[in-house]
């Protein structure tokens, strides 16, 4: 039995790398940001809580990490994974926190703006530069204290490279995986609260994604824990700290300086602030790597109904048998297995492999089998209560 693969459609927002794109093979595949009833969308921050779910919709990848922009409880519900790209531009982020860390210590934008805008040339210009340059005096890393609040892809990249730096590095995450513990620097050292790392750190840098728990994480009373003379940055997401908590506290002087990824008209009117247009993964690199990554896990799905690295479904990956194969997601309730290869079982279909994981609220099976499929099987089974996808691949 031979697979047959119609044109999949694959509606696209934002820039995404050609290299992700080219993934998909042009004969199969039919991409960009006009497609009407797409089988899976692409994107990378665009905001997907304003646009409704199209009915035709199969999965969804995010060519990053942070998938705060995409109502993910509403893909759950109607079975369609959402795939992103773990640690794929976590380099990319890292050395823009490191070129923030040195761009707060020692001045670098206000100096560089001076220096841009002095006139003349020669000797009156080296005049200004010798009467200019004390105001943007600043200080080293080097034996300065760094709180990394998030130890994943990224906090445990900038924690190692910061010490590498001179700096001393201080991390908390309640959720510390083996995997990242393994990769953490021994110099760092665990801190037993957040309250206590942010007394201690004379830069505390923020690498843990937006939700319900983690919103406003930073805010007026943490804040209040914070050495006066610290440097906080934020290459997280805006809503991960509380702004006008953060801007009280630059007038107040009960904190130094704040670095942000996110731009504001508040935060850009700041003396004390320096400020990026969410330029932590715009690398050729990174975006190469989150594009790839993103674009590979979608197609496998779409044409295998394989799932890797999904941030709502759990991890199900069988190597193709010949046939077909049924790729089902239902609610992680007791009798779904059973319900599903009992009408296999009365239609007479033999089944030649078969993988079921779950992960909260959530299960998906993969069922291969070397029969058709009669259209009423596919009803019956979508019609059990608790299955959320149903299709063949
Ligand atoms: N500025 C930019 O362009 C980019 C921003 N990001 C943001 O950075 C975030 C982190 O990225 P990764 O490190 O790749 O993600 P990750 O998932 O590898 O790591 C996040 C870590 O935060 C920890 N965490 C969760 N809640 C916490 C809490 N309340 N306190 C302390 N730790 C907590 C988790 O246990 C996990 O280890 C993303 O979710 C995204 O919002 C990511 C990439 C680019
Ligand atoms: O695609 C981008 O530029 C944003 C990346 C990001 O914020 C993320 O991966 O979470």
């Amino acid at each position: 039995m031979t697979q047959h693969f119609p044109p999949f459609k694959i509606k696209t927002y934002n820039t995404l790398s050609p290299s992700g794109l080219e993934k998909f093979p042009s004969d199969r595949y039919l991409i960009g940001p006009g497609i009407e009833h797409p089988d899976a969308i692409l994107l990378r921050s665009h905001d997907l809580h304003q646009e409704a779910i199209p009915e035709t919709i199969k999965a969804v990848g995010r060519a990053g990490t942070g998938v705060n922009n995409i109502p993910v409880a509403e893909y759950s519900k109607r079975g369609i994974p959402v795939f992103n790209a773990p640690g794929a531009n976590a380099n990319a982020v890292t050395e823009l926190v490191i070129a923030g860390l040195l761009l707060a210590a020692r001045n670098i934008p206000d100096a560089w703006y001076f220096t841009k805008h002095l006139e003349g040339d020669g000797e009156e210009l080296e005049t200004l530069v010798e009467q200019g340059k004390k105001r943007f005096s600043g200080f080293e890393l080097s034996g300065k204290t760094l709180g990394v609040v998030g130890l994943g892809a990224i906090g445990v990249k900038v924690s190692n490279a910061a010490a590498a730096l001179g700096l001393k590095v201080i991390g908390f995450d309640p959720q510390l995986t083996v995997e990242s513990a393994w990769q953490l620097s021994s110099d760092a050292i665990a801190a037993g609260s957040l309250d206590e790392l942010l007394a201690r750190a004379d830069f505390v840098t923020l690498h843990v994604p937006l939700n319900d728990h983690t919103r406003h994480l930073i805010n007026a009373a943490r804040l209040a824990k914070i050495k006066p003379t610290a440097t906080l940055l934020n290459f997280s997401r805006a809503a991960i700290v509380d702004e006008s908590a953060v801007l009280a506290a630059l007038e107040s002087s009960t904190l130094h300086a704040y670095v942000s990824d996110f731009p504001s008209r508040a935060l850009l009117n700041h003396p004390r602030t320096i400020v990026l247009p969410h330029l932590g993964a715009s690398t050729v690199e990174a975006e190469d790597n989150c594009a790839s990554m993103v674009s590979e896990q979608v197609r496998d799905f779409l044409e295998n109904g394989n799932i890797r690295r999904s941030v709502n479904f759990p991890d199900v990956h069988l190597p193709r048998t010949e046939g077909l194969r049924l790729a089902i997601a239902n609610e992680n309730v007791p009798g779904m297995v059973s319900q599903i290869t009992g009408i296999l079982a009365e239609h007479k279909i033999n089944i030649v492999d078969f993988l079921n994981k779950s992960r909260g609220d959530y299960a998906y099976s993969l069922i291969d089998i070397n029969d058709h499929i009669p259209p009423p099987l596919l009803a019956r089974i979508s019609s059990i209560q608790g299955v959320l996808s149903v299709r063949v691949v």
